[in-house]
């Protein structure tokens, strides 16, 4: 048992190390203009090429663009991509490239478990389902949200579990054991001041994920 854990909106190239050297297994960066996150596709390129080997980087979209998503994808060269905002599953698979699609849980189209179901459903080509809170802007916020409600992802689905939205050292290990998903993501949860990270907050992060995966184990043993 070992949660995959990525860290989001990295903006510095400290921090992306900061982040491989905790034992991310994922770096996430924003590409959405509206977020205090956002990088430019030079300075993505940059925190790119410094990603050790083995540990995954994810660029992260609202409502992109076609030509900006094939510019970072020629530029940068995400291994995956993150679609947050209102895309259609076309929408999301027109590069033919990996991608995870994140669900904000709480708003208006995602209510129940059966919504949520419905969601899962609707995108079956998506590498993984991220389920963040919903929030006035599309993420990013430190807010957190009902997690029984992921009770509507198929039993057999577990692997495309990606949990997020509020997650930080202190109540990550509780929401691991709870929902048992494949990875977490966090981004407010680990930084000083929007964009900037902690270094300490990483590895605190990174220690508690790890605390609730030795106590999984020991329960499946
Ligand atoms: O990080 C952002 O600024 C952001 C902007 C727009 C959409 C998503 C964004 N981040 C993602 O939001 C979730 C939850 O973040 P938090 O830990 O609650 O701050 C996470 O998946 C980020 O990748």
């Amino acid at each position: 048992m070992r949660t995959r854990i990525k860290i989001c909106g990295l903006t510095r190239e400290d921090d992306l190390l900061a982040a491989a050297d905790a034992g991310a297994d994922a770096l996430g960066m924003v590409f959405y203009a509206g977020s205090k996150r956002c990088v430019d596709v030079a300075q993505a390129a940059r925190l790119r090429r410094l990603a050790p080997s083995f540990v995954s980087v994810v660029a992260l979209f609202v409502n992109p663009s076609p030509d900006d998503v094939q510019r970072v994808l020629d530029e940068v060269g995400p291994d995956l991509l993150q679609f947050h905002g209102d895309e259609t599953p076309e929408a999301c698979e027109r590069y033919a490239h990996p991608y995870l699609r994140a669900f904000r849980v709480g708003g208006p189209t995602l209510q129940t478990q059966d919504d949520i179901a419905q969601a899962c459903e609707q995108y079956a080509g998506a590498q993984g389902w991220l389920f963040d809170s919903y929030s006035s802007g599309y993420g990013g916020s430190g807010l957190a949200f009902d997690h029984t409600l992921l009770n509507g992802v198929p039993a057999t689905k577990r692997r495309a579990v990606v949990l997020s939205g509020g997650l930080k050292a202190e109540n990550v290990e509780a929401a691991a054991m709870h929902v048992r998903p494949w990875a977490v993501d966090v981004s407010s949860g680990v930084e000083s001041a929007p964009g900037i990270k902690s270094a300490g907050r990483i590895q605190e992060f990174v220690a508690a994920v790890r605390a609730a995966d030795a106590r999984l184990t020991a329960l499946a043993g």
